[in-house]
């Protein structure tokens, strides 16, 4: 039996945010609401600012020029769930005062937090791969429910749309394994509660297993790694769930 801290083969832990470390109702209940809300007092205070440049010429041509229409447009994204990094750059510009001031606290599920320590302290790399832009990870990991709440000192990389690629296409896995070619694939397990993004991960020769939390739609039982997924990770569960689906693959 492995010891509490074995982390067992695995090297780096890259971790997924939304139903996999979080409710998914933090993201779609309070952080989507909280920067739609927002939204109209930045349009009013900075549409011609600088700061607020690089966001608004982000977004496609026929938005970029008329206020209302730029609006309308992030509503109806925001609406559809649709992961557009032009958005989600935005969306981090408008949680930062939230963060900031208290507001907004991200709700790590309770074994997150020792997980992501022990793992650190036993010399394994903690990298996070998410939908959210890395300026929105990093307030997300600086900010949270934990004691102390800044665990993004704890976290070594940072992914998401621009610079790794969607996250169900293999092309985004294999250009996240190719920012360590000293770290074999073998020795990377990726945590995430959608099972396209664990089939992405696990074709580009990582090692990666199922989340299921609290608040998440049940995962599909036609689907082979459904029986192994987690719904609370340690050392010995994450590896025990890997090594399982290793050996399937292999019988
Ligand atoms: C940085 S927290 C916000 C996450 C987010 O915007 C999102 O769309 C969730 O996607 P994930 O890839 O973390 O499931
Ligand atoms: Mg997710």
């Amino acid at each position: 039996m492995a010891a509490e801290t074995d982390f067992g083969e695995f090297q780096v832990l890259l971790l997924d945010i939304e139903g996999t470390v979080c409710p998914i109702s933090f993201v779609k209940d309070v952080l989507f609401p909280y920067a739609l809300d927002v939204l109209p007092t930045f349009l009013t205070e900075q549409w011609d600012e600088s700061s607020f440049a690089e966001y608004r010429n982000a977004f496609p041509e026929e938005y970029r020029n008329d206020r209302s229409a730029f609006e309308a447009h992030v509503r109806d994204l925001v609406a559809r769930d649709v992961k557009a990094s032009y958005l989600k750059a935005l969306q981090g510009y408008l949680w930062k005062k939230g963060y900031e001031s208290g507001v907004l606290k991200a709700p790590l599920f309770p074994d997150v937090p020792p997980f992501i320590t022990n793992a650190h302290a036993a010399g394994q790399k903690i990298m996070i791969y998410s939908s959210g832009s890395v300026p929105a990870q990093k307030l997300f990991f600086a900010h949270t429910t934990a004691q102390p709440p800044d665990m993004s000192v704890l976290i070594s990389d940072w992914f998401d749309t621009v610079n790794a690629g969607p996250k169900t296409d293999v092309a985004s896995y294999t250009t996240i394994l190719s920012h360590y070619p000293d770290i074999s694939p073998a020795r990377w397990i990726f945590l995430s509660d959608n099972l396209n993004e664990v089939d992405a991960a696990r074709q580009s020769g990582m090692h990666s297993v199922p989340a299921v939390r609290p608040g998440n739609a049940p995962l599909p039982s036609h689907h082979p790694l459904t029986e192994f997924a987690l719904s609370e990770f340690t050392p010995v569960s994450v590896a025990q769930a890997a090594a399982a689906i290793a050996s399937k693959k292999s019988a």
